[in-house]
């Protein structure tokens, strides 16, 4: 079998006495996408320069593409496509002046006209780098990171300050790479990107994993939280949550909310309780917890 895109085992990051990653494992199979997830701070970008090798990890160790990356830099850069959070080019060069000098390192680039008009770049290709909006730069930084047919991508925040139309086209590319073979690891902070492109989430706290799965796993565990009934109107929903274990509203008169964690035992002792009151029960519906819900749990400490 072939080795994993990303191999990171227990790597430590440290500044001076801050410990920006402390202990972190992490895979990324061959032509998948890991979404790396956090707070400010809970040291995702650190992560990504010990992978892309802009730093050795203070402990533990990284493969990539099955090579070291700070011992094996030159070996792999032309192999990885990057992005970073903040454009990292000339700010005086035009977009497309920019774009032609990166796909002139790569061996067999891609088009450079076809990226600018598929991240609809073309009619800012004789403008200078520092006159692009901030999303229109995040742009051409991603077309940076793709043009020279990267097999694996590391993509910081790739999405963010991007408009709605942007951010669905880098969508659509990042899905495009994956189908082509291409492993994919993102840090980003929306949660529905994680959700729809993501194969794997790791969720990092504090510079450690909180939790790592797949979105449907992830969901999945926390299960149920919102039982909704319409039955009667007026029955004692103390009753039912005192049976239930979670919090019971009437929130219109014979609409009934029952919110908690909700296994299948609460979800079936919910409907029986109505069925013993003899109500007669005309919809039910349930909500499941979203990855944000998920998150959210998770990462309550870091407002602290
Ligand atoms: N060069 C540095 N010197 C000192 N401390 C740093 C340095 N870079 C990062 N840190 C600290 O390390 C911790 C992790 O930072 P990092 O940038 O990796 O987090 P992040 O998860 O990428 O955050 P964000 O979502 O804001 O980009 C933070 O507390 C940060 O202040």
């Amino acid at each position: 079998m072939r080795e994993a895109a990303v191999e990171v085992q227990d790597v430590v990051v440290r500044y001076g006495g801050v410990v920006a990653v402390d202990g972190v494992s992490l895979t990324v199979p061959r032509g998948s996408i890991l979404a790396l997830l956090g707070n400010n701070g809970a040291g995702k970008t650190s992560l990504l320069q010990v992978c892309e090798g802009f730093r050795g990890p203070d402990a533990g160790s990284a493969r990539v593409l099955g090579l070291d990356p700070v011992a094996d830099h030159d070996e792999l850069m032309p192999r990885l496509g990057i992005m970073l959070q903040s454009g990292g080019v000339y700010p005086w060069a035009t977009a497309g002046e920019i774009l032609r000098l990166f796909a002139s390192f790569a061996a067999n680039p891609l088009d450079t006209d076809m990226l600018l008009d598929r991240l609809g770049l073309r009619k800012f290709a004789k403008t200078t780098f520092r006159r692009l909006s901030g999303g229109e730069q995040q742009r051409l930084s991603l077309a940076l990171a793709l043009v020279g047919r990267p097999e694996l991508v590391f993509l910081d925040e790739p999405t963010a300050g991007m408009d709605v139309g942007a951010r669905q086209t880098t969508w659509e590319l990042v899905e495009n790479l994956r189908a082509d073979g291409v492993s994919v690891l993102l840090t980003t902070h929306l949660l529905d990107e994680a959700e729809s492109l993501a194969d794997h989430v790791v969720i990092m706290d504090g510079g450690v994993v909180a939790a790592t799965g797949t979105p449907a796993e992830l969901t999945a565990a926390a299960g149920i939280d919102l039982l909704r009934v319409r039955a009667d109107a007026g029955l004692a929903v103390a009753d039912l949550a005192a049976r239930v274990c979670a919090k019971v509203t009437e929130s219109s008169p014979g609409e009934y909310e029952i919110a908690g964690a909700l296994d299948t035992a609460a979800i079936a002792a919910a409907l029986g309780w109505f069925a013993a009151e003899g109500a007669q029960v005309t919809a039910v519906d349930t909500r499941r917890r979203t990855l944000e819900d998920v998150y959210l749990a998770l990462t309550a400490g870091a407002a602290r």
